[in-house]
């Protein structure tokens, strides 16, 4: 692999924005003093630099991110420094299809949704979109029409059918060698379906939704791919990989923030983005946050506590081992080593609501250890740091007090966090030296105390806690190519 500055590097140290989103759409305020003498960015910064950083008449373009969380997709709209001029989230509406919810149509809705809660006077300035999605999340779609063949099968979800089958073609301990990682996905589905293998493609959640935007079907990233088999070491699928059946049906795989194509010309018409707004490689959300919160250095860490607990450590060396769920991904010359636990914001949200966790935090004091000793998980099974489809959640004994009760998981969770982070180190990464936090959980100030004291680290919350704004930093490197 090249050593060079990762494309991002240079905008990682961008100002931090002026203005964060708080739910529904919001337009920094600033922008809008200046929207009626609209100034080519250049004019307080000498020359307009070439590429899309000015339309043809001089004026400022933006750079759009979007992220497809767990529970809910967000957008940010920000400028080449790095300002958010427009951001919202949206939740996802809810389809049943049968017995199963209707993800492709709620995703596809919520896309457009979003592109259509960007500010209409801003859309023509957009020179650049980028998509992140959960990981793992697979879909497997008509190679012609880009339609759905069978449900997505999300993040979370595991096909330990396909696990021996699997773990017969690839090395041992290899990323892919877990029940919920996209190739057993993929073997599942190809064993059990008997009239689409020669029309079938493969894509991800961000891929599919980045292909309703350029029309181009069959592309993916090296960061969404990683769990299907891709090797970011070597830049190719592995031999062992290329000679199964199934081959034919995975993507072609480019960097994250690689141009694609441009809007496709009905949704450009229908949503009033310029003729060369081009949309970019995505990445996975947890990538997106690690990129969000601009940590640069071996050592430095981003745990995502979003609905889930995922961790990324910048690390000198890779490390991968799929019997603790531990796996690396490419960050240009460094690797991203770490791992997604099940534990995190969904039993939060099973328990309590936004407010209830707001109010009972309060009461929580963070120097005293909770004595409560659980391993919170919303349904059976676990990714990381232990590998058990079948581990069961624990949660009880229940005290009376809430607070109590809160404060005990929320340590909980911070033990899984420390233990995840300590076995990174065990399996020869870069010790971690600092954390920052993205994700719903980050707001949680007595929550990021807790886990300062359990992980004997300092943990501070990412200038940038949504996965969005890393997304859009994507697009900024993709509208720079
Ligand atoms: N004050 C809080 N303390 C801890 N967790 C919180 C708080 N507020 C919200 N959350 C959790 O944050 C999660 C949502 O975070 P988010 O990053 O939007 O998740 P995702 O992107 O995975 O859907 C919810 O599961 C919720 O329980
Ligand atoms: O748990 C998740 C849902 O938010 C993450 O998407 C995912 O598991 C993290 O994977 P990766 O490390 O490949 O980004």
């Amino acid at each position: 692999m090249q050593a060079s500055i990762h494309p991002l590097t240079c905008y990682l140290s961008l100002n931090p924005p002026t203005h964060k989103g708080n739910g529904s759409l919001t337009v920094n305020k600033a922008f809008r003093r200046t929207r009626k003498i609209h100034r080519p960015i250049s004019s307080s910064m000498g020359i307009p630099e070439k590429g899309r950083h000015v339309n043809s008449d001089g004026i400022e373009r933006f750079y759009l991110g979007l992220d497809f969380g767990t529970s809910g997709a967000r957008y940010a709209l920000i400028d080449k420094q790095g300002q958010i001029h427009a951001e919202a989230k949206r939740e996802y509406p809810l389809y049943l299809n049968g017995e199963s919810v209707d993800w492709g149509r709620s995703w596809k809705e919520t896309l457009f949704s979003l592109l259509e809660d960007v500010p209409i006077y801003l859309r023509p300035l957009v020179a650049s979109i980028s998509i992140d999605g959960t990981s793992a999340t697979t879909m497997i779609v008509n190679s012609s029409t880009g339609e759905p063949l069978c449900r997505p099968l999300l993040y979370n979800e595991s096909c330990p059918d396909a696990l021996p089958a699997v773990k017969s073609i690839a090395p041992p301990n290899h990323t892919v060698c877990t029940g919920s990682s996209t190739l057993c996905k993929l073997v599942s589905w190809w064993n059990s379906d008997s009239e689409n293998k020669d029309s079938a493609a493969l894509l991800h959640q961000a891929d599919w939704l980045l292909w309703l935007l350029h029309g181009k079907l069959g592309i993916s990233d090296y960061n969404n791919a990683l769990k299907v088999g891709f090797d970011p070491e070597t830049d190719a699928y592995p031999p062992w990989l290329l000679a199964q059946p199934y081959s034919s049906v995975l993507p072609s795989i480019v960097a994250p923030g690689s141009a694609i194509a441009n809007v496709k010309e009905d949704v450009r018409q229908n949503l009033g983005f310029s003729e060369d707004c081009v949309v970019c490689a995505g990445t996975t959300d947890s990538i997106a946050a690690f990129l969000a919160a601009r940590a640069t250095e071996p050592g430095k860490a981003v745990t995502s506590l979003g609905s889930t607990l995922a961790i990324k450590l910048l690390s000198k060396s890779r490390v991968d081992d799929a019997r603790f769920g531990v796996y690396s991904h490419r960050l240009d010359d460094k690797w991203l080593v770490g791992g997604a636990s099940n534990t995190g914001g969904a039993v939060l949200r099973q328990l309590f609501t936004d407010v209830q966790l707001q109010k009972l935090s309060e009461q929580i004091n963070p120097s005293l250890p909770s004595s409560l000793d659980y391993y919170p998980l919303p349904a059976i099974g676990e990714r990381f740091p232990v590998a058990d489809p079948n581990m069961n959640p624990r949660l009880h004994p229940r005290p009376d007090s809430d607070s109590d009760y809160l404060h005990g998981i929320l340590e909980s969770i911070a033990r899984i966090e420390a233990k995840g982070y300590g076995l990174l180190k065990e399996l020869g990464a870069t010790e971690a030296d600092e954390v920052f936090t993205a994700g719903g959980g980050a707001k949680n100030d007595k929550w990021t105390k807790i886990r300062e004291r359990v992980l004997g680290l300092p943990v501070s919350s990412a200038a940038q806690t949504e996965a969005a704004y890393g997304a859009a930093l994507l697009a900024l490197k993709g509208a720079r190519q």
